[in-house]
Formats: structure tokens, sequence, C-alpha cells
């Protein structure tokens, strides 16, 4: 088994004495900054005036100019849209970055693509949470964490490991389990995992089985339920007990089921499917296209966000929400930090 590291296993001492630039304070950047200033590490947040400078105020995190956050720190984490990252990087973080920094990030698209390239005498490493920030947030907060890889690209100072896992400590991934990879392994791996199983593979599934039923002439709301707001319940038994675990709740119906009709739903040609999108990662032919569409100012993205948003599900899923307190309370929450962090 891989060697996975837990928070009594790491020393933090080598963070202590630094400042920490976490630069943006989205959905990574809020969570990291306030976990690791309540971790006891000097954190100072960088961004551009707005709704998420406001935020970090309000929160009450020191906050300055991009520049400014980078000149005063000695670690400097990059939180921003990958896709943004270039530009700002080159503008603000590399001019005043200096010998014996540390620049970091959370996922490694824009170093293992070549679309940031790092000066020689820095070290250069990631600490890449598998789990969204809100929920690195949340989970710190009680008590416990979402687990991280971390990897080195560059070993300037002879540091970069020991600095790299007490980040991830201070994070709280140490209560979770922190394993090492390389930039290729997290970049392809997260692309991977996004793509064909956790968002696109997840939503494609629950359109396809919503819009099979909805089609054969059931009810949008009998569909909603059972093709997405119980998927949270069923994931939640696999989260804690794999899918032998979530099999011990469910019938032996709906286990005969799962045996007999899953492997006609996703198969060997699902599989080779997967394979073709693994090989589009590998090659640079995912992050070629991504990084045309936003130098085009995303016309695709645009508009299949538009339509995505004009789905029956969504709509019925709108008006079921409202209609339970528990889901909406948090979706509430939720949205309250979305709407201070998002640009
Ligand atoms: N989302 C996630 O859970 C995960 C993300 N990652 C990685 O973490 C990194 C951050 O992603 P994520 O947290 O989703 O990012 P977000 O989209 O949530 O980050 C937005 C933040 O960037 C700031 N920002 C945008 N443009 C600028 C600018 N020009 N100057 C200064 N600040 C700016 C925004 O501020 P403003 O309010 O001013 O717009 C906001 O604070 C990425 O590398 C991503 O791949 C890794 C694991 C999971
Ligand atoms: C699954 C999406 C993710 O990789 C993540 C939350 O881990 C991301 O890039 O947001
Ligand atoms: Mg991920
Ligand atoms: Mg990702």
């Amino acid at each position: 088994m891989a060697k996975v590291l837990y928070h009594n296993d790491i020393q933090e001492e080598v963070l202590k004495s630094k400042k920490i630039a976490i630069i943006g304070y989205g959905s990574q950047g809020h969570a990291h900054a306030l976990n690791l200033k309540e971790s006891g590490f000097d954190v100072v947040v960088g961004l551009r005036k707005g709704k998420s400078w406001d935020k970090a105020v309000e929160d009450g995190v020191e906050v300055k100019s991009v520049a400014d956050a980078t000149k005063a720190s000695d670690v400097v984490m990059v939180l921003l849209p990958d896709e943004y990252q270039p530009t700002i990087y080159k503008e603000s973080i590399e001019p005043h970055l200096e010998a014996g920094n540390a620049l970091v990030f959370a996922h490694g698209f824009n170093v293992h693509f070549n679309q940031v390239v790092p000066p020689a005498d820095v070290d250069v490493f990631l600490v890449a949470p598998k789990g969204p920030g809100h929920l690195v947030r949340r989970t710190f907060e009680e008590g416990a964490g979402v687990p991280a890889l971390y990897g080195i690209y560059q070993d300037y100072t002879g540091k970069a490991t020991e600095t790299a896992l007490a980040y991830a400590k201070g994070i709280g991934a140490g209560r979770a389990g922190i394993l090492q990879t390389s930039f290729q392994e997290e970049t392809e791996t997260d692309l991977f995992g996004e793509q064909a199983v956790l968002c696109g593979g997840v939503t494609s599934l629950v359109k396809a089985g919503f819009e099979t039923l909805t089609e054969a002439g059931y009810q949008p709301e009998v569909a909603y339920f059972e093709c997405l707001h119980e998927l949270k319940l069923i994931v939640d038994l696999m989260y804690e007990g794999g899918l032998e675990g979530m099999r011990y709740s469910i019938s032996d119906t709906a286990q005969w089921g799962d045996y007999v009709s899953g492997p006609r739903v996703v198969n060997e040609e699902t599989k080779a499917r997967m394979k073709d999108v693994l090989t589009d990662i590998q090659t640079g032919v995912f992050a070629k296209g991504w990084i045309l569409e936003n130098q085009v100012n995303r016309p695709q993205f645009n508009a299949i966000t538009a339509s995505e948003s004009k789905h029956q599900i969504e709509k019925v899923g709108k008006e079921l929400r409202a209609l339970m307190p528990f889901v909406n309370q948090k979706a509430k929450a939720k949205k309250e930090v979305v709407s201070n962090d998002s640009n």
C-alpha cells in the first residue's frame, strides 16, 4: 500500500516562521486561508478589489493586492481559476518572487502543461485537496478533513517536502490522509476523475436516468427524487463503507439489479470511451481545447452553461429543494459563500 501520512506524522515548524500568501479567496482560497490561520499560521490573502476582497476582510483575514501579498510572503499558494493563472502569475506574482520562496498550486494543470514556467530558484510543489473547497472548510470546522495529494516539482531549498507536508497538515488534510504524487499524476488523474466520473460521468448518468423516466411518462418529481436526490444518500453509504457498505443497506432486490443491470448501462463500451477521455488528457488535446476556448471568451462554455440551466431536472429540483428546509438551509449558506467568492 502507498504510504499515507497523518496529522501526527508531520512537523509543522518549517512553516511556522513563514508568511503564506493565498492568492484567490474562492472555493479553495477561503478554505486554505481560514484553515491555515486557525492552525496558527501567518496568512495574507492576495486579491483584486471586489466581492472576494470584501468577504476576506469580513472574515478577519489580512488582504493585499496580489503583487503586495506575494512580496510580503515566503510561500505563495495560487488559488485562482486555472484559466486566469498564467496571466496573473506573469503580471503580479513572478516579478515579486525571491530566491528560496515557495510557489504552490492545488492543481498541476498550468505547470504540467507549461502555461506557468517557474524560475529555477524557488521551490515548486502542489498540495491538492481531493474535494471541493467548501468541504475543505466545512470538514475542518467539524474536526475532520479532506484528503490531499502533495507533489514536488522543484526543490530549491531542500525543504520543499517538509514545507508541503506542513501546509497539507495546516489545511486539515492530515486528519484524512496525505499521499505523495507527481504534477503529471495529479493533473491527469484529477482531470480524468472530474470528467469521466465525479462531474461529467455523474451528471450525464443522472440526466440520462431522469430523461428515460420522464420520456416514459413518469412524474418529473419522482424521477428527480429517484435519480438525483437519492444519489447523495447512496454515495454517503459508499463514502462510509465502500460498495459493500452501500450494498449492505439496500434491498437484496436492488443489489441483484445492481449486479445484472449496472453493467448493461456502464460497460466495456463506456470503458473504451473513458480510455479515449484519458488519452485526450494525457496527450494535451483536452488542455489545448480548454486554453483555446478561454482565448476566444468561452463561446461553447457559456452556451452549454445556459442550456444546462434550462434542463427540466433543474427546474423541478429547484421547486422540490425549496420545500425541503434541511436541504435549503445548506444551499442558502453555500449560496452566501458562492455569491461572495464567485468572480
Ligand atoms: N474548486 C475546488 O474545489 C478545487 C479546485 N482546485 C484548484 O484550486 C485552484 C482554485 O480553484 P477554485 O478555488 O475553484 O477557484 P475559484 O473560481 O473559486 O476562485 C476564484 C477566486 O479567484 C479570484 N480572482 C479571479 N480573478 C482574479 C484576478 N484577476 N485577480 C485577483 N483575484 C482573482 C476571485 O476573486 P474575485 O471575487 O475578485 O473574482 C476569487 O476569489 C485551481 O487551480 C483549481 O484547479 C483543486 C481542488 C479542488
Ligand atoms: C471534482 C472537481 C475538482 O477536481 C475537485 C473539487 O476536486 C475541481 O477541479 O473542482
Ligand atoms: Mg479534484
Ligand atoms: Mg479538478
